[in-house]
């Protein structure tokens, strides 16, 4: 049975597309990476997901309660970590994850082994604002699994970690047991290595969703989604179209930075 249905979701930014028409759907336990270039659309798919942008168009259903519309209770059964932690700076570790129970009606005893699980046991009394990045992503994993999510949506999980944070997110990401991931990363060796499936996204289409076991390594992954982005035979549309794509993913993002807001 699926989870997640995602059906005909478009964003539009303006004039511009983030994402075009994107249709998937996760079964419970399902693990799914979501791969592409700079700017093909994987944030805006996440960011979709998570309920912290409304599509333009389209469905997003979580069971089979529909995440665009629905109540709080829906939103609960998502657990999400994105690029920014957005965690409390000026409140410890534990507090941040304590809150965060209290908000969700959850015994807050669980925050205490999140705490070990993602290896900061020693370091739960601590303000955030003093933690290096790998530690507040790994505090910010922790706080997504603390009202035992259904489905933990998980944005660019392995960017920016040194070798000890990037083993333990690992780790604690392949013991999550049957819930249901959905994983952007530019990382397609552990994207592969942790997902049963692999959805290619390109200039905010969905090109691609392929079984993780069909690519012998992650070569062939990376052939795949070149030999996708070409296009038909002998065009070259997708390799201009992708650098451009990243260049306009830059300059938007210096936009978006500059201008402070989404829409
Ligand atoms: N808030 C926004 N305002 C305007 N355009 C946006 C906004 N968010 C995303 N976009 C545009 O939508 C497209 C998809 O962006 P998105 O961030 O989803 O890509 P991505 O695949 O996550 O890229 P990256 O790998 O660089 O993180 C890009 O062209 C981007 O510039």
């Amino acid at each position: 049975m699926s989870i997640v249905s995602v059906a005909g979701v478009s964003k539009r930014f303006g004039a511009h597309v983030g994402v075009s028409d994107v249709s998937f759907r996760l079964a419970d336990g399902e693990r799914a990476v979501v791969v592409g270039a700079n700017g093909a659309g994987k944030t805006t798919l996440i960011r979709m997901l998570a309920s912290l942008s409304r599509p333009t168009s389209g469905e997003i259903e979580i069971g089979s309660e529909s995440l665009v519309d629905g109540r709080a209770g829906v939103r609960s059964r998502i657990g999400v970590l994105t690029h920014e932690t957005m965690l409390y700076e000026d409140l410890t570790a534990r507090e941040n994850l304590r809150l965060h129970a209290r908000l969700h009606g959850v015994e807050e005893s669980v925050c205490g082994e999140l705490l070990e699980t993602v290896g900061l046991a020693e370091r739960g009394s601590e303000r955030v604002a003093g933690f290096s990045h790998g530690m507040g992503k790994r505090v910010a994993l922790a706080r997504a699994l603390v009202h035992d999510p259904d489905v933990l949506l998980l944005d660019e999980p392995y960017t920016g970690l040194d070798r000890a944070s990037l083993d333990r997110i690992e780790a604690v990401l392949e013991d999550l047991d049957d819930r249901t991931v959905l994983a952007a990363t530019h990382d397609l060796e552990r994207g592969v290595r942790l997902a049963d499936r692999v959805l290619f996204m390109n200039d905010g289409r969905l090109i691609e969703d392929a079984s993780a076991d069909r690519f012998a390594s992650v070569e062939a992954a990376l052939e795949r989604y070149e030999q996708l982005c070409r296009g038909p035979a002998g065009s070259e549309r997708g390799a201009s179209d992708r650098s451009g794509n990243e260049n306009r993913s830059r300059n938007q993002n210096q936009n978006r930075n500059e201008n402070g807001s989404e829409e």
